[in-house]
């Protein structure tokens, strides 16, 4: 093979839920090398849909964390057979789904520190964990934990104005107090409790890497304007638990170097940096160049809303999270659990399993579909939290099935109707120069996307990759070179590619969904007054 010119570089990570994700990119800040590894379709033996393992109670939901580890071996393993220049890689950064949560067991640090690397991680990482089957953003259980956090720091609304968010039950805190309450054995067994983004990096440090304020704000722990603990939410949650998280750091730390785990079996040069990883969406964030007005979608097994915003505005619907890159801002998100499998499932009950015929059936209905509504929630929504699947008529007669052309355009008007009031909700505004960028695995269909510039009444860019949580790593991983200089993130990025235009508002899309949203929210009001609330 001919000599690859040395081509200096940064990576960046996405443990995601459905896979584990890493992109390379220049000092030109262009994406030169992608890849993935899918759970379902590439570790069989861990049995999982979606990325996830639910229980048989329906609320449930954890992932086996030696399957990310596994995976990450997989791709390391790719990358050096395809003959990646490892010796390259000035920095890395990544990201994790949100909320998820590892439970190192007592002496797992010696293990990290002291990795052989003659063997692959997973070889040497098995006996150390205490919790096998972590935690993650779908679950739904911990309903009874949330009212307990609540109640100890003066309700739902004071949660909000403390941690960014009111108790919701996939947050870190509420899991860990599930934990503590149902498994004190392992709980008392643990020495360090991570996010799956500071697991991800530890994996890469070979040591323990703090977990970092924007993913930390995801956790119902974090105070997010001292950005410190707080101790009386540390409390209500478990014992002995501010020793076991560690401090937060600020999301651009450089919190050390590659662990030579990495440099004597892949080549990675020994001054490689390791930037603190974060959540998935504040990754995308970044890589997306998401400026203040704009309106980033991304369209992943979750669907997000999110923006950057000045200062916390609490709210009962929603979060703050602290903006991971820029420590003074804050960014706002609206999560919704029904997003990419949701679709899939309608797409392989009306569209024979085919993406195409999903979008050919996009294009044979016409905008607002006749006045047909669709809700589709195949598990408990988040937001907001309904379960079950709701149709109505025109004429808003509840029917129990739609024809399957009309069935893909309710599920997906009905998933951006649901976006836009949501967002409205909280006080977020479609203004005239207001971009919508889409990011996420479904932002590659351009069907879905012309639904969303036609709902949300503004233009929709994308970026060339959909991974924008790993693209904003890296572009991170290349802030965290400029350490102690306090160049600003918006300044380092300023060279790398921007969204491009695909898709703009179609004529006579704000007169039909002007007269559908409404019809949506009261039927939404409907449909919650009507179904339980999740299980005290
Ligand atoms: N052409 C497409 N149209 C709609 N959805 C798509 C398309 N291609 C991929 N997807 C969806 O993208 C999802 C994965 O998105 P991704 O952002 O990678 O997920 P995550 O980061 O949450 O693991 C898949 O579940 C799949 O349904
Ligand atoms: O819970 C949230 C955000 O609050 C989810 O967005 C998770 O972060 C999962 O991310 P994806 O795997 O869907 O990207």
């Amino acid at each position: 093979m001919a000599e690859q010119a040395a081509r200096p570089c940064c990576l960046g990570w996405d443990f995601s839920t459905q896979q584990v994700k890493v992109v390379a990119v220049d000092a030109e800040l262009n994406v030169f090398y992608e890849d993935s590894v899918n759970f379902d379709k590439d570790l069989l033996e861990f049995g999982t849909q979606g990325g996830v393992h639910v229980h048989e109670d329906g609320l449930t939901v954890t992932s086996p964390v030696l399957m990310w580890v596994q995976a990450l071996d997989i791709i390391l393993e790719r990358m050096k057979a395809s003959g990646f220049d490892f010796s390259q890689v000035l920095a890395l950064s990544g990201a994790g789904q949100q909320h998820g949560s590892v439970y190192w067991k007592a002496g797992a640090s010696h293990v990290l520190t002291s990795l052989s690397p003659d063997l692959l991680l997973h070889k040497q990482l098995q006996a150390c964990f205490s919790i096998r089957d972590s935690p993650v953003w779908m679950d739904s259980s911990t309903t009874v934990q949330c009212r307990r956090l609540e109640a100890a720091v003066g309700g739902a609304q004071a949660l909000s104005c403390l941690t960014g968010s009111r108790a919701y039950e996939r947050f870190t805190g509420n899991q860990i107090a599930k934990i503590y309450q149902q498994n004190p054995e392992a709980y008392a067994h643990t020495e360090r409790i991570s996010l799956v983004s500071s697991f991800a990096a530890s994996l890469f440090l070979g040591s323990y890497a703090p977990i970092d304020y924007s993913d930390g704000s995801g956790m119902n722990l974090l105070q997010i304007q001292d950005k410190v603990w707080s101790q009386v939410c540390l409390r209500a949650c478990a014992p002995h638990l501010e020793e076991k998280l560690g401090s937060p750091v600020p999301s651009c730390s450089v919190v050390g170097a590659i662990s030579s785990y990495f440099v004597q079996r892949y080549g990675f040069p020994p001054g490689c940096k390791v930037v603190a990883f974060t959540g998935d969406n504040p990754a995308s964030l970044a890589g997306m160049k998401l400026e203040e007005g704009d309106i980033a979608v991304s369209l992943g097994t979750s669907d997000t809303l999110f923006l950057w915003l000045q200062e916390p505005m609490a709210a009962l619907e929603g979060h703050i999270f602290c903006n991971p890159v820029d420590a003074q801002h804050y960014m706002a998100l609206l999560c919704f659990k029904n997003g990419s499998l949701m679709r899939e499932k309608i797409r392989d009950e009306s569209a024979s399993c085919s993406w195409s015929d999903f979008s050919e059936a996009l294009q044979s209905t016409e905008m607002g579909n006749g006045g047909n509504l669709g809700f589709y929630f195949d598990v408990m929504e988040i937001t907001p939290e309904i379960t079950g699947r709701h149709r109505f008529s025109a004429e808003n007669r509840q029917v129990s099935a739609f024809p399957g052309a009309v069935e893909i355009r309710a599920l997906i008007e009905g998933q951006f109707m649901a976006k836009r009031i949501h967002a409205e909700g909280l006080g977020y505004r479609v203004m005239p120069k207001t971009k919508i960028l889409a990011t996420g695995g479904a932002s590659h269909n351009r069907d879905i996307l012309q639904v969303l510039a036609d709902v949300f009444g503004a233009p929709v860019y994308v970026t060339d990759t959909a991974n924008s949580a790993c693209v904003g790593s890296a572009y991170r991983a290349f802030h965290g070179l400029a350490a102690g200089t306090d160049v600003p993130f918006s300044e380092m990025v300023k060279l790398a590619p921007n969204p491009r235009l695909a898709a703009t508002p179609s004529p006579g899309a704000s007169q039909v969904y002007e007269a559908l949203l409404p019809r949506y929210a009261k039927l939404e009001q409907r449909i919650l007054s009507q179904t339980p609330g999740p299980p005290e």
